[in-house]
């Protein structure tokens, strides 16, 4: 292309002029999906025209040298550029107000098409022109390889004719750059859409000869008659791949990375009205695949983190711990915020975070009324100064499943956030350990979680894939035998299959060191409306489960019965009051300091509260939770009459085969942490919940 021409062209259509030009895939791809989607949306929202220009080249750059590598890319942009642009409107008030700016924005949605976005406009539209005359050698190039494709194209043709039934004519073939496989822009004859050959996904594979977790897969094309079909030819879930070690910021508006693909591209979750919904059975690698996002999370400028984790609060405590006992050095000598905001490792913990959630979306709704008027839009302006907070519940889709009275209730405020808070900046992640009917049953969760993810690593149980991604044929679980592989589907990307990155625990201890400056503090009216519950989360009383479950050396000495999970109070008994003092005094420091940093509470009398009170502390336990916390159950129902170890466990035997001894070990741990209190003596003794204990007055 001249340099004449590309002048004209800059002054009719900036954007559009990267796309001409192209070869027949990515073109026609460019000029329908990125760029274009950009420029549309650009004059829509009036979004200043260097900024335009830089999307727009960097989707011309994007294009040309990685070819159909960023039609996904395109496919998302498109779709992220209606809904944060143009759907949600807020952006007009982004552009007047506040830290998000336009040149903030405007470098997100650059990062957004993978190119540099400290580059400047201008910079980026000479280095396109650059690359668009490299690029026209490139295609000289590639037409002497066109024999190749040719040869590919008619493969394929004769392929889906046999195997679909279906003519197609090929308008282009395309091989990544990663290597892993290639790309055909497919034109199927007689009005037939891309969902009929998808159908044939399997048999198309396998007639190809696809090595192991290699797919061939249609997708929708440029518009309903075209199909895209991405044909894998090396399995990259097979290699374990840690976790990037880029550390560098995000948004919820770039999306967070959770994975990638067959064809070794990312994959992003788009949070901002989603929630999510991750299924894997144990031994699949759930708990990696929530550091994965909890890292991505850290990152994120506009992102605050809550986690409900009730098994011992495992998933969240290596995002805490490493800050919260100093083992992080910040260069500054500042104390050094934990990678999570809030964790709640503790039934307690869980209703006192959700009842907040409630408050905050409540508070948002009033208290930015004005905001959301002058931003002509229902859908809170998410930024830095007014943080989008995620819950991040694990195996909260179990709570929600269960008939336990307490988890219903705990359940049914997962819900009321999920149902009240989308528009003002609340979303929750739900984990599951399998996709059972009464979770993908519920309409909310159907309605609002549709970022999913199921994580297979080869198990077939409970893995309804078909209910996982209604609509998508062709998923088959032992196409993803990798521990943290499995399929990801999210509205702007179809299911299909993917793998998160191992996240080693010296990775979370560099993300929180990385990003403790980087996370937001909470806006003050929702700060207020959280009040001293959210104030006050990192008080020594409220974290003293997280010492407790802080593993030992010492545990070994502990002649708990095997399978108790829990040794709280031998490991109570075994401190001398001098460790205990000194501990104290330092979380008191730890939340001083944090307090005096980020404004986080309105007073600071942190005189530790005494410890004995530690409710539910089975809730916190080791493997058994659902079997403990069925006991735990019991033992309410008993009332003031009482239950003992050998009627819990028969109770229990069936479903958890669970033992007396067992159950012995769990009633102990009670009768010493205060949730339980023994009475009578020898063969009358039996425990009573504390709640309906001689002399106390009952919960609410
Ligand atoms: N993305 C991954 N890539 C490579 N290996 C992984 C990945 N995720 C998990 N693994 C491997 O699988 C092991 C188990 O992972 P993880 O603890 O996350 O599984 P889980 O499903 O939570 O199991 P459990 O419920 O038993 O804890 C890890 O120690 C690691 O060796």
């Amino acid at each position: 292309m001249s340099a004449t021409a590309t002048a004209k062209q800059q002054s009719s259509g900036p954007v559009l002029d990267w796309a001409a030009g192209h070869g027949p895939v990515t073109g026609a791809l460019s000029a329908t999906t990125g760029a274009f989607a950009v420029a549309t949306t650009g004059a829509a929202t009036s979004m200043p025209p260097t900024w335009a220009l830089a999307v727009g080249a960097a989707g011309a750059l994007g294009h040309t040298v990685v070819g159909l590598r960023v039609r996904n890319a395109g496919r998302t942009l498109a779709t992220r550029a209606a809904s944060w642009l143009v759907g949600a409107g807020w952006t007009t008030w982004a552009m007047t107000h506040g830290p998000l700016t336009w040149a903030a924005l405007g470098s997100l949605a650059t990062i957004g098409v993978g190119i540099g976005a400290a580059a400047r406009s201008t910079a980026l539209f000479e280095e396109a022109r650059e690359e668009e005359a490299i690029a026209a050698e490139q295609r000289q190039i590639a037409q002497e390889l066109s024999a190749e494709r040719r040869e590919i194209a008619a493969e394929w043709v004769e392929r889906i004719r046999r195997i679909c039934n279906i003519t197609v004519r090929v308008l282009g073939v395309e091989k990544w750059e990663t290597g892993a496989g290639y790309s055909l822009d497919l034109e199927p004859q007689g009005g037939v859409t891309y969902d009929r050959i998808a159908q044939y996904s399997v048999q198309l594979s396998a007639d190809a000869r696809l090595p192991h977790g290699c797919t061939a897969t249609a997708g929708p094309g440029i518009h309903q008659g075209r199909t895209i079909m991405d044909v894998t030819t090396v399995n990259v879930l097979e290699e374990e791949r840690t976790y990037p070690a880029d550390y560098g910021p995000l948004s919820v508006l770039t999306g967070i990375p959770w994975g990638y693909r067959t064809n070794a591209e990312q994959i992003r979750a788009y949070l901002r009205e989603q929630c999510a919904l991750v299924v894997g059975p144990t031994g699949s690698g759930k708990t990696n695949m929530v550091h994965a996002i909890l890292a991505g999370f850290a990152r994120a400028e506009d992102m605050l983190t809550w986690v409900i984790d009730l098994n011992a609060g495992s998933a969240g405590l290596p995002w805490v711990l490493p800050a919260l006992n100093g083992e992080i050095s910040h260069p500054e000598g500042k104390p050094v915020r934990p990678g999570v905001d809030w964790l709640a490792g503790t039934y307690e913990e869980a209703v006192t975070m959700l009842d907040a959630a409630v408050r905050v979306a409540k508070q948002r709704k009033m208290g930015y009324q004005d905001l959301l008027a002058k931003a002509n839009t229902d859908l809170l302006p998410i930024s830095p100064a007014i943080p989008q907070i995620m819950l991040v519940i694990d195996e909260g889709a179990e709570i929600l499943a269960s008939t336990d009275r307490r988890m219903r209730k705990l359940g049914e405020k997962i819900l009321e956030v999920i149902r009240i808070a989308r528009a003002m900046g609340l979303r929750t992640v739900l984990t599951a350990l399998g996709a059972t009917g009464s979770v993908l049953g519920n309409l909310m969760i159907r309605r609002e979680a549709k970022v999913r993810v199921a994580l297979t690593g080869g198990e077939t149980e409970g893995m309804d894939l078909s209910k996982m991604f209604p609509g998508t044929r062709g998923l088959r679980v032992d196409q993803a035998p990798y521990k943290g592989s499995g399929f990801m589907g999210t509205p702007e990307s179809p299911a299909a299959l993917f793998k998160t990155w191992r996240v080693l625990p010296n990775q979370i201890r560099e993300i929180i060191a990385a990003t403790s400056d980087r996370h937001p503090v909470l806006d003050t009216l929702s700060a207020k409306a959280a009040g001293p519950a959210y104030a006050r989360r990192w008080d020594t009383d409220r974290i003293g489960w997280m010492r407790d479950h802080t593993p030992r050396t010492d545990q070994g000495t502990d002649n708990a019965p095997a399978g108790q999970g829990l040794r709280l109070s031998a490991l109570r008994d075994e401190q001398d009051s001098g460790q205990d003092a000194s501990e104290d005094a330092m979380l008191r420091r730890f939340r001083a300091e944090i307090d005096a940093q980020f404004a986080t509470a309105p007073d600071s009398d942190a005189s530790p509260a005494e410890r004995g009170g530690l409710n539910l502390s089975a809730l916190r336990g080791g493997q058994d939770s659902p079997a403990q916390r069925e006991a735990l159950a019991l033992l309410l129902a008993a009332g003031t009459e009482g239950t003992g170890a050998s009627a819990i466990a028969r109770a229990l035997a069936d479903t958890h085969g669970t033992t007396r001894q067992t159950v012995v070990g769990w009633l102990k741990t009670w009768a010493d942490n205060g949730t339980a209190v023994r009475v009578g003596e020898g063969t009358k003794a039996r425990y009573v919940h504390r709640q309906h204990a001689p002399g106390q007055a009952p919960e609410s």
